[in-house]
């Protein structure tokens, strides 16, 4: 028995039975490449809605669904869990973990879930609230639940953290994450028992801060290695330093190695973070582990004294590429820093790197180590000068995932240029509970606040694919798109790609070229993958979760709406060559509809309001105060017509059902009625422009900031 039991055997050997999506990348790989190829090239421009299942959470949908004997598990937006027939959407079962909705503003960035794991007839999923739950894939019971985050973590209110990316199973231990770096949190992962729930292993990605055993798998590595690269004094201390691992967790069965992707440094700042000294590890590193123990083997770091959010948590993929004239088993690796990189399996060892997007932080890697070669001026929190970064906190490429085909050889990337303007805080890091602590200006929040720059920054916004060619390490081909925040990508048999874009279009393009084969109009924003698996009838179906949402727009806000407007209509939708189900049906695309505000606000108040609201706000509500389809947009909300009203709503909590925690901890009764005051003052503002944004055909305002 070599411990992988008979899933374990059955991921390993995925080609043998190309029908299903049996993990989250569909093999160990994580390729996204499906052999299916009933649909390919020929005859893709015939393909047909199947069937489509509306959800019950209209929020960013990210799920990667699995597919099991025609059976699809498709997790959604508030950690849920859904079993549908894959050939007729038929629901079989649901599980609602009921996850309070004061937990939504504890997490940086929506309350997505990635999707599923699948091992011995069980499904395994995380929650927004920490937990890791087993159920039974047939019924949907409850096997069991554990809380993955120990209670002594979050040491008061210092700390945060979520759940939201999918577990991986390796060797019967499901592994799991969390993320909450932007807010204090110090990144670790944890080994469960699939069976039993038992926790076997934990290994956190960076220090302890008095530098004392954790009685952890990492203790020896993090004392020996990684506290030497920190300020022994430093906000980190406190605030925990980040590297969080809240996506990318591998299971490669050819080197036996256990991956992680870890995150960024909590605060961003490095200079209040660590005195400005050390490269901290493992920030913004691949880390390889024994899955036995979760001991340590090797680490990568891409992005040393990490200041910028670049974390490396991006879907790691591992190749096998002709490197030299000789076959390399390698691990390539797209992530947020805008570097495409070519790390070898087994050991780590750095073989190359080539920005695949425009960067203007490095000029290069050293070809030796793959250490960047900085721009000065990028290291902002040294300088003490604001920083104008490409690629920004949003990275050169996020969670949506890269695919890879073997017949073309290339690796297709959702890239994007999402520009952040990089500010110190002044006066030194003041964390507040409830709200990002970055070490930054929170009145800027990395978007310029003058008009004229603003609309400068709109022209720098860009989403496209790159088709990258690994062997040469440049780019063979791309595909330009609206604006950024796309979907994943799906490789397949029949030479065709697969994306769901930000303007609610799902696309089908040739893998070898690029060319648009087939488009559908969707109806909202698609940020997540697609899967393509055979149903019961054997027939081949390609599938993917509809829900714009995700941190691009909940805090870019309006400014979101240049990727092309759509509101958000969650559902999981379902293609095939004979399907039969039609267009969707028609709905509102109009949004949240501008009301006419209360005419009088108090200037003397708005200022505060602006600080208030970018601090605790924005990152759901929208820069500035303006929304970009998925939550209520403020301007327009019933409550600010009232003092009484609104202080119900934020302070106490009225909302607290539909994901709005209350601020009375965080604020007094006079700042959240100052918040109030602003936002009559930008709904004032803004109510004409937006009403005649309405009236063209995008729906986008013509004059932007
Ligand atoms: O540092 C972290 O702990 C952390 C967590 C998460 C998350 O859990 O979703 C994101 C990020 N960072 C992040 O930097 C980021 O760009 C991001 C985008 C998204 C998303 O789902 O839209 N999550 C996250
Ligand atoms: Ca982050």
């Amino acid at each position: 028995d070599d411990g992988q039991g008979a899933t374990g055997e059955a991921i390993i050997h995925a080609d043998d039975h190309p029908g299903d999506w049996m993990t989250y990348g569909r093999t160990y790989s994580e390729q996204r490449y499906s052999p299916l190829d009933q649909i390919n090239r020929s005859n893709v421009g015939n393909l047909k809605l199947a069937w489509y299942l509306d959800l019950d959470t209209n929020r960013g949908q990210e799920g990667t669904p699995l597919v099991v004997n025609g059976i699809m598990y498709a997790t959604t937006n508030w950690s849920m869990m859904k079993a549908v027939d894959g050939a007729t959407g038929k629901l079989l079962w649901s599980y609602d973990p009921r996850v309070p909705g004061n937990i939504a503003d504890k997490g940086c960035c929506d309350t997505v879930n990635r999707g599923a794991a699948y091992w011995n007839g069980k499904v395994y999923f995380g929650t927004f609230d920490g937990r890791l739950i087993a159920l039974d894939a047939k019924t949907g019971k409850l096997v069991w639940s554990v809380n993955t985050i120990p209670p002594e973590a979050e040491l008061g209110k210092q700390r945060s953290y979520t759940v939201d990316g999918a577990p991986r199973i390796a060797k019967g231990r499901v592994i799991i994450g969390n993320g909450g770096s932007e807010f204090g949190a110090r990144g670790f992962v944890s080994a469960f028992d699939a069976e039993t729930g038992k926790l076997d292993w934990r290994f956190f990605t960076v220090p302890n801060p008095k530098n004392e055993p954790d009685h952890a798998a990492s203790d020896s590595v993090l004392m020996n290695k990684a506290y030497q690269t920190w300020s022994p004094t430093g906000a980190w201390t406190r605030q925990g330093g980040g590297g969080t691992v809240w996506d990318s967790i591998v299971y490669d069965p050819v080197s036996d190695l256990v991956y992680l992707g870890v995150g960024n440094g909590s605060p961003w700042n490095y200079k209040y973070r660590s005195e400005g000294k050390g490269d901290n590890l493992f920030l913004g590193s691949i880390v390889a582990l024994k899955p036995e123990t979760g001991e340590y083997v090797w680490h990568f770091q891409e992005t040393p004294m990490d200041q910028w959010d670049f974390t490396s948590v991006q879907q790691i993929m591992t190749v096998d590429l002709p490197i030299n004239g000789e076959t390399r088993h390698v691990i390539v690796h797209a992530p947020k820093n805008g570097f495409f990189y070519i790390i070898d399996a087994k050991t780590g060892e750095f073989i190359s790197g080539k920005n695949y997007v425009y960067v203007n932080w490095a000029s290069g890697l050293d070809p030796k180590t793959g250490r960047p070669i900085y721009n000065p001026d990028a290291l902002y929190t040294l300088t003490g000068k604001d920083w104008y970064g490409i690629p920004g906190d949003l990275g050169g490429h996020n969670f949506a995932a890269m695919a890879y085909s073997p017949k073309t050889g290339l690796v297709y990337i959702p890239a994007q240029q999402v520009p952040f303007l990089y500010t110190n805080q002044v006066g030194g890091f003041t964390p507040h509970p409830d709200s990002w602590n970055l070490g930054l200006d929170m009145n800027k929040v990395g978007i310029p606040d003058s008009p004229e720059a603003k609309q400068a920054f709109v022209k720098d916004l860009k989403g496209w694919i790159v088709a990258w060619d690994p062997k040469t390490q440049a780019e063979a081909w791309r595909v330009d798109h609206k604006g950024p925040w796309n979907g994943g990508i799906l490789a397949t048999g029949g030479d065709l790609l697969f994306q769901g874009l930000a303007n609610g279009e799902f696309h089908a393009y040739d893998a070898t070229n690029g060319s648009d084969l087939f488009h559908f109009a969707a109806d909202s924003g698609i940020i997540a993958p697609p899967v393509s698996y055979l149903g019961s009838d054997k027939k081949q179906y390609v599938a993917v979760e509809v829900g714009w949402g995700g941190i691009y727009p909940f805090f870019l806000g309006g400014l979101a709406r240049t990727s092309g407007w759509t509101v958000n209509h969650s559902r999981i939708i379902a293609f095939s060559l004979d399907g039969k189900s039609g267009p969707l049906p028609k709905q509102n695309d109009q949004g949240f509809l501008p009301v006419k505000p209360p005419a009088q606000f108090d200037s003397k108040r708005t200022d505060n309001g602006y600080f208030q609201f970018q601090t605790y706000c924005a990152a759901c509500h929208g820069d500035n105060a303006e929304g970009a389809g998925v939550l209520p947009d403020l301007r327009w909300s019933g409550s600010i017509r009232h003092e009484d009203a609104f202080y119900n709503v934020v302070g106490r909590g009225a909302l607290t059902a539909y994901g709005m925690d209350r601020f009375d901890s965080s604020m007094n009764p006079t700042e959240i009625e100052d918040i109030r005051q602003f936002l009559i003052k930008r709904a004032n503002e803004t109510y004409q422009r937006e009403v005649d944004a309405r009236k063209n055909a995008a729906g986008i305002p013509e004059q932007q900031p």
